[in-house]
């Protein structure tokens, strides 16, 4: 199953069956995390990401339950286990609307999230993202989009996270931002592994090396990103993409969203 045999993976996830009220949701996902680098975890809309990652998180709803499967996190099972024990043995989230407090300055949103005694690695924070420091008096809500996730994955960063979980980080943003976030992104996977939720393509080739195809709650495919994005026909199957390669050839940052349109 495994995308790259070498290293342990930081997180393994096996036949997970997840169900929400009466719906079984995820029926069999299954994908390992390298713990160095991008791993983009793709699909249609619908098809369980999403759920794939709440449910490592703990962050199912009331009426949601882990039914089957595991999760091991850095070794260590952590299947159906609650958020915060999950968190504090160093995953962080970046959740779809970036969780950040539009009312607060940069700072306060950094302080907020600080997780314990720390440490609290605001030197890294910074040296990746100086414009925080510079911004840090600024209300977040008043950043351009890329701005507002640099400090969403500073937030993940400031702690002692041994994988950030980045969830479709560059939905409806302009073509312009997309590029800033892909490499506000590229910054960060250079210091801690990314598990990637992405619909964009684009975003996809320039900073996978893995990926994991969901459909309809199970894993149909896990390997090489560039190699499966670089073969149409399996893209096209796998994605329901392909229709719009010209789009994409001119650099607008396709996602599987608008081709499915
Ligand atoms: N709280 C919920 N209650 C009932 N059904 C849900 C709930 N959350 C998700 N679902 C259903 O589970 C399925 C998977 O949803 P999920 O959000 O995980 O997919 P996704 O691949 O992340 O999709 P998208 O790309 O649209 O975000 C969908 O059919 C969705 O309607």
């Amino acid at each position: 199953m495994s995308a790259n045999p070498g290293p342990t993976p930081v997180l393994s996830v096996r036949d997970l069956r997840v169900r929400i009220g009466e719906s079984r949701i995820l029926q069999g996902v299954g994908f390992d995390v390298a713990p160095t680098g991008v791993t983009a975890l793709l699909g249609r809309n619908g098809v369980g990401k999403t759920t794939t990652v709440r449910s490592v998180l703990g962050l199912l709803p009331e009426d949601g339950e882990v039914t089957g499967g595991t999760v091991l996190f850095d070794g260590t099972d952590v299947t159906g286990h609650r958020t915060h024990t999950v968190v504090r043995r160093g995953i962080g989230y970046v959740p779809e609307d970036r969780g950040v407090f539009a009312g607060l300055t940069v700072a306060e949103n950094l302080a907020l999230a600080e997780r314990g005694s720390g440490p609290h690695h605001y030197d890294l924070v910074h040296d990746l993202f100086p414009e925080l420091k510079a911004r840090r008096k600024q209300r977040a809500g008043t950043l351009s989009g890329g701005q507002q996730q640099m400090v969403a994955l500073a937030r993940a960063l400031l702690n002692d996270n041994r994988l950030v979980i980045v969830d479709e980080p560059t939905k409806g943003l302009a073509p312009r931002v997309v590029t800033e976030v892909a490499g506000v992104l590229e910054r960060a996977a250079e210091r801690v592994p990314l598990l990637l939720v992405e619909q964009n393509l684009a975003v996809v080739r320039r900073l996978a090396r893995d990926a994991v195809v969901l459909d309809a709650g199970r894993t149909v495919h896990t390997g090489d990103a560039r190699e499966l994005l670089a073969d149409r026909e399996r893209t096209t199957s796998l994605l329901g993409v392909g229709r719009h390669e010209k789009r994409e050839a001119a650099g607008a940052g396709q996602s599987t969203k608008e081709a499915t349109r």
